[in-house]
């Protein structure tokens, strides 16, 4: 089932926190709502749960306009950050709950509810804790058993707010990947809110990047990272190095550094540089403009990745560069070490 936002917007009271937003998430796809805190995100996913209403806009879920229809015409299966199961049903009991109290008519036998049930412990891979408590299982896996219950009425889309923003570093590392494969079964259309770039990354087909009520940029992770619409996307995803100067008659320039820009108009500049995105020489060969001249001040060995600080000769600036083990043993790097920096991408806006 495919969902269509068209021009949500929604204030409360005189702030506005959802502004025009047009998102279209197609059938099956994984689609993550990533941004700041206070951002909007849970704003738009309550709109879409129909817990909330938007001031203005369509939401379409498989071509039907159910902007002003109730919860339960929505089908949408929830996963919320703090799991709500019940203390005093099983495992079993709480996956099989929204089948259960279906009104008669509308309520699959018994014997289908079962089955129903045991396809999704395997989904889950809790099979053998059927009967146990909520108490007697881990965060992570009561996150599981929330999602299985989820996904028992059927639901036509799956909406996640921070599903597992309760859960400690290494077990959220490893229900994003569950999370990744299952939906990979099960293809149901989702969005999953989070503020987490490693997760909002790792689990999407694409995302959705909201600031301030505005929709940024939307698009798969790798052309997120390697291409960010803005400045705002550049510094929210990843590390970023910021070199301010001024435009002018198209070149951007601060100190030495020099690069050719697209626009005539003059105004402060901020050019973007991803760590990962530096050639390291030791002697300048290449067009001087274009290359920043460092003296490593740090090395940092973190696993496979060096991550080197260096600070500029012609300005006072620390650049932060990170470059892999092999490189890093080629050039024989040491502390104090002058070196040349030419950055293989270079993304200079306009300073707001
Ligand atoms: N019922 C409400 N009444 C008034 N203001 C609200 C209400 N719900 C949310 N807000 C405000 O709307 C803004 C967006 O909130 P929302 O919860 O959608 O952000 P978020 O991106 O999900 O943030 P977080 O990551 O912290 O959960 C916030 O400034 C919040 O204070």
């Amino acid at each position: 089932m495919s969902i269509e936002l068209k021009n949500i917007s929604k204030s409360y009271g005189p702030y506005q926190v959802l502004k025009n937003i047009n998102l279209t998430i197609q059938s099956g796809e994984l689609v993550t709502l990533l941004g700041p805190s206070g951002s909007g995100k849970t704003s738009l996913l309550r709109i879409l749960a129909g817990l909330e209403f938007a001031d203005e806009g369509t939401l379409l879920i498989h071509g039907k306009d159910l902007t002003d229809a109730p919860i339960k015409k929505r089908k949408a299966g929830f996963v919320f950050q703090h799991y709500a199961l019940f203390n005093t049903m099983t495992i079993r009991e709480n996956i099989a709950y929204g089948l259960r109290v279906r009104p008669r008519k509308f309520r699959p036998s018994k014997k289908t509810i079962q089955d129903r049930v045991n396809q999704l412990l395997h989904l889950i891979r809790l099979e053998p804790y059927s009967n146990r408590y909520p108490s007697q299982l881990s965060g992570g896996q009561r996150q599981r058993v929330a999602l299985a219950r989820a996904l028992a009425i059927e639901p036509h889309i799956l909406l996640l707010d921070e599903p597992f923003g309760a859960l400690d570093a290494k077990v959220r590392k490893e229900l994003r990947q569950w999370l990744r494969q299952l939906h990979q079964q099960v293809k149901m259309t989702s969005l999953l809110v989070t503020h987490d770039q490693e997760e909002a990354f790792e689990v999407s087909d694409r995302v959705v990047i909201i600031n301030k009520g505005k929709v940024e940029q939307i698009g798969t992770p790798t052309e997120v990272y390697e291409n960010p619409a803005n400045a705002f996307v550049y510094d929210f995803i990843g590390n970023v190095n910021q070199v301010r100067g001024k435009i002018n008659d198209g070149l951007f320039v601060n100190g030495n550094f020099r690069i050719p820009v697209d626009t005539l108009d003059r105004s402060d500049g901020i050019a973007y540089i991803r760590p990962d995105q530096f050639t390291i020489k030791a002697a300048n060969n290449g067009p001087s403009d274009c290359t920043l001249s460092a003296t490593v001040t740090h090395i940092h060995p973190v696993g496979s990745v060096i991550k080197l600080e260096l600070e500029r000769q012609d300005e006072t600036q620390s650049i932060e560069v990170e470059v892999t083990k092999r490189e890093f043993d080629e050039l024989s790097l040491t502390k104090n070490q002058h070196v040349f920096l030419e950055p293989r991408q270079v993304k200079v806006f306009a300073a707001d």
